[in-house]
């Protein structure tokens, strides 16, 4: 016999019954309510030394309850059951002062490992939460494998451990960056995120660092880095598995000393940023062949999240799909639904570019499919011409770009997506800032940008003259 007593509320009088018996079963004392009245009269003749409550009561929401309850009694550990599976309820019931949240259905060992551990600490998880607050950043999923997800954001937000997220491209890494600092106390200061793998390996530190006037050939006046950047906020390291090595160590000093020094100078600046950091690598592998610090991996990897691919969690395709028609909606498409055979070939597919994938799907639906309903053929079609997007040779943030762009056209330009004018304004956007880009990197030398390019110079002549692209009074100075 513990001799604990633990006090359980819930109106499922099969769900009391078999948290009594489990409960006792592990030694404790149990009783039972079933409406917050009941909880509160249990309450006021004894105290519990834990309290498992539901959320949605007969008579009243077991979260606000917990909120004032956890406020007068600190020391008494509250644990939170909920069928409303979702991040914000984890989040709430944290905010609460929760001592941990339990997403129905769930395991009674779950339940029972959760009560003695409760019992071995004796008090709330959680101090100094910020005050609940709608947010923004919507993650979608009620399947187990995101309800664990939510469960450690939640754990993670009000402090300032450092988390590493691993899962493969397009499972929600940055999203969940995002949420963390969204729903933290540095939620008023900036997020940035910086990716390893898309900046070229010798800009890396001026990037992180920043670097002063002169440090090297282009710095032309100082810069502050992202770590300045992101002052007061988060930082988010993406691909920090192709980070290189020496970035790595200066890395790895500025995470045990909490200061660092830009490129080229001897100013000494304090990093005040909490550090969440994604790869879809196995950064463990990486440490075994000797391309990832060992002692780095163990500083971002405090906390880890793993995030499932989708094919880890088709129940929630359905809710995803619908999700993102939703959003269409809101960027000013016709609203689209999805029938239930086209969810039973979503679900079907194994969607190698994961939740981006099946968001550039829908959409694709949303900028393209004619009828209000999309049907299973339509998303065989669908699946069957962009069965390149997730190749690697093809870059989803482009084919986003191109798809919101033409979202945005429809909405502002009924008729556009039939008349006839569609190609040369995409392309033309695309082509813009193509162009100037080249033209930037070759010194405004029109026949080096053009030979770039792969065009002939007076091609990107008449280019420049049709997109009206100022060229300063410059012409080709020979090569
Ligand atoms: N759970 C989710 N709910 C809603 N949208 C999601 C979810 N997960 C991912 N997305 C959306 O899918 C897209 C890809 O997500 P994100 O960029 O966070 O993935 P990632 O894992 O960081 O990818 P990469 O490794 O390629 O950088 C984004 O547009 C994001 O909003």
């Amino acid at each position: 016999m513990s001799d604990a007593s633990i006090l359980i509320c819930d109106d499922d009088s099969a769900i009391r019954t078999v948290v009594t018996q489990a409960l006792r079963r592990a030694g404790h004392r149990v009783t039972a309510a079933a409406t917050l009245a009941e909880l509160r009269r249990e309450l006021a003749s004894a105290r519990p030394d834990v309290l498992v409550t539901d959320v949605v009561l007969p008579d009243g929401n077991g979260l606000d309850f917990v909120a004032t309850f956890t406020g007068e009694n600190p020391d008494l550990p509250v644990i939170v059951l909920s069928a409303q599976n979702t991040l914000s309820t984890a989040v709430r019931a944290t905010e609460a002062g929760a001592f941990d949240y339990l997403p129905k259905p769930f395991d009674l060992d779950v339940l029972t490992a959760t009560v003695a551990s409760a019992l071995a600490r004796g008090r709330r998880l959680v101090d100094d939460l910020p005050a609940a607050e709608e947010h923004a950043v919507a993650l979608i999923g009620r399947s187990p494998a995101m309800q664990e997800v939510y469960r450690v954001i939640a754990r993670v937000v009000s402090n300032e451990l450092t988390v590493l997220i691993t899962g493969e491209s397009g499972t929600g890494k940055e999203l969940v960056a995002q949420a963390i600092h969204d729903l933290g106390p540095r939620r008023r200061a900036p997020f940035v995120a910086i990716n390893m793998a898309a900046i070229p390996r010798e800009l890396i530190e001026a990037e992180l660092f920043g670097h002063e006037k002169g440090a090297f050939t282009g710095a032309a006046a100082r810069v502050a880095g992202k770590f300045e950047q992101a002052s007061g906020g988060t930082l988010f390291l993406d691909e920090i598995g192709d980070m290189p090595m020496e970035a790595q160590t200066r890395l790895l000093r500025v995470l045990q000393s909490g200061e660092f020094t830009t490129v080229g100078g001897a100013r000494v600046i304090r990093a005040d940023v909490r550090i969440v950091a994604a790869t879809n690598k196995d950064l463990m592998s990486q440490v075994v062949s000797g391309q990832f610090r060992e002692d780095l991996f163990y500083r971002l990897n405090v906390v880890p999240i793993a995030l499932p691919s989708l094919r880890e969690r088709r129940q929630d395709i359905r809710l995803l799909a619908r999700h993102f028609l939703d959003r269409a909606v809101e960027d000013g498409l016709p609203r689209k639904a999805v029938s239930d055979d086209a969810v039973a070939v979503l679900e079907a597919h194994d969607w190698p570019g994961n939740v981006r994938e099946l968001e550039n799907l829908m959409r694709r639906m949303a900028a393209l499919h004619r009828d209000e309903w999309i049907g299973a053929d339509a998303v065989r079609a669908m699946l069957g011409e962009g069965s390149g997007l997730a190749a690697p040779t093809r870059d989803a943030g482009i084919e986003a770009a191109v798809l919101t762009r033409l979202s945005r056209l429809a909405a502002e330009e009924p008729g556009v997506m039939e008349d006839g004018t569609l190609y040369d304004r995409i392309i033309g956007e695309v082509e813009r800032p193509l162009i100037e880009a080249m033209l930037a990197r070759h010194g405004h030398n029109q026949l080096r940008a053009a030979r770039a390019l792969g065009i002939n110079r007076n091609t990107l002549r008449k280019r420049l003259d049709t997109l009206g692209i100022d060229v300063g009074g410059r012409q080709d100075d020979p090569a």
